[in-house]
């Protein structure tokens, strides 16, 4: 009887690579003191008993880090051993619980380049395990509920935090400390209830098995960095971040991706010598950049990120330069995806 259920469940895999899901704190009051990325794998799927009534669920320990010091090693690592779990006739949906610091870069990168229809869900958690109103246990039960669901099939990378399913593409840690940390200025796609599944909107941009990227095909990422946009800011971090051998900036830019007039003339400078300028936006609730609007990016060859955040404009910039050097190509690239 049980050899049965067990056919008949869904096979998942969760990859662990350490945050705040991972974490311990000294006492049950400590809810923001604490030290991320503590416990393997195998003690946070015991600590959720109710994940065998949803899957048969194996873990694998990737990284055991905080995710701001996740490097592009790291991710293309992550990348491969999920295209590799994917490949599998015994694996139906893998889970990746990650730190919320860069979870929604992570989450986005596997959504351009994982070449697979089988569910991918990145979860984390904004409070250690030991806290009282921990969050971990049911973002992870939600993520494998929604990682073993036929319905979550060619959706994308996902998100489950708070009871929402998030496309990996649009969600953003937009709150830090509260557990509604994760939104989208599109809207989720869909909430996770007592393992069950509501679906209510689909992401309209190109991802895995539709996107051009494939994982297999990427061995290294080219330098891409941010510089931030504010008042009497100047030109010395573009200026260094390109000595020091970026390919592309990532201008975080005020409003709509605006550049201060200081900052202009030695952005057109080093788009001649070859580096690709992307203007985005740092506004918190969604920034929306178009062409030509603040600046005259025909004339100065530039690429705006249009509704990617700087941190998401990074990965995409990365992950397409591994195929173009070419403005006109990027720039497409930035419409599509
Ligand atoms: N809530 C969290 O996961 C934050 C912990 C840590 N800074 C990380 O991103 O891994």
């Amino acid at each position: 009887k049980e050899a049965e259920t067990q056919q008949k469940l869904a096979n998942v895999v969760i990859l662990a690579t350490g945050g705040t899901i991972a974490g311990a704190g000294a006492s049950a009051a400590n809810s923001a003191t604490y030290q991320a990325a503590k416990l393997g794998v195998d003690k946070l799927i015991a600590g959720v008993p109710e994940l065998a009534d949803l899957a048969n669920v194996r873990g694998e320990q990737v990284m055991q880090i905080a995710s701001e010091s996740i490097t592009n090693e790291d991710l293309l690592k992550l990348g491969k051993r999920v295209a590799e779990l994917a490949d599998s006739n015994d694996v139906d949906g893998i889970v990746i619980t990650h730190g919320t610091d860069t979870l929604e870069e992570t989450a986005f990168f596997l959504n351009l380049v994982e070449k697979t229809d089988k569910p991918i869900v990145v979860v984390g958690s904004m409070r250690p395990g030991t806290a009282m109103s921990a969050d971990g246990m049911l973002n992870l039960y939600n993520a494998v509920a929604v990682a073993s669901d036929k319905q979550s099939r060619g959706k994308g990378v996902l998100v489950t935090m708070n009871d929402e399913i998030q496309s990996g593409r649009d969600v953003s840690k937009s709150v830090n400390i509260k557990t509604e940390a994760f939104k989208s200025a599109w809207g989720p796609m869909g909430m996770v209830v007592e393992g069950k599944s509501y679906w209510f909107r689909l992401p309209a941009k190109r991802h895995t098995v539709n996107s051009e990227f494939d994982i297999k095909q990427i061995s290294s990422l080219p330098a891409v960095d941010i510089a931030y946009g504010y008042g009497n800011v100047t030109d010395t971090a573009y200026k260094a971040l390109a000595q020091n051998g970026a390919k592309a900036i990532i201008h975080a830019g005020t409003g709509n991706g605006s550049v201060s007039s200081r900052v202009v003339p030695a952005l057109q400078e080093l788009r001649k010598n070859g580096v690709q300028i992307i203007r985005s936006s740092h506004v918190n609730q969604g920034g929306f950049v178009l062409r030509n609007a603040e600046q005259p990016d025909d004339k100065n060859d530039w690429v705006v990120a249009h509704d990617l955040n700087p941190q998401k404009a990074r990965i995409l910039a990365m992950v397409a330069m591994t195929k173009t050097q070419d403005s006109k190509e990027l720039q497409r690239i930035f419409w599509e995806y």
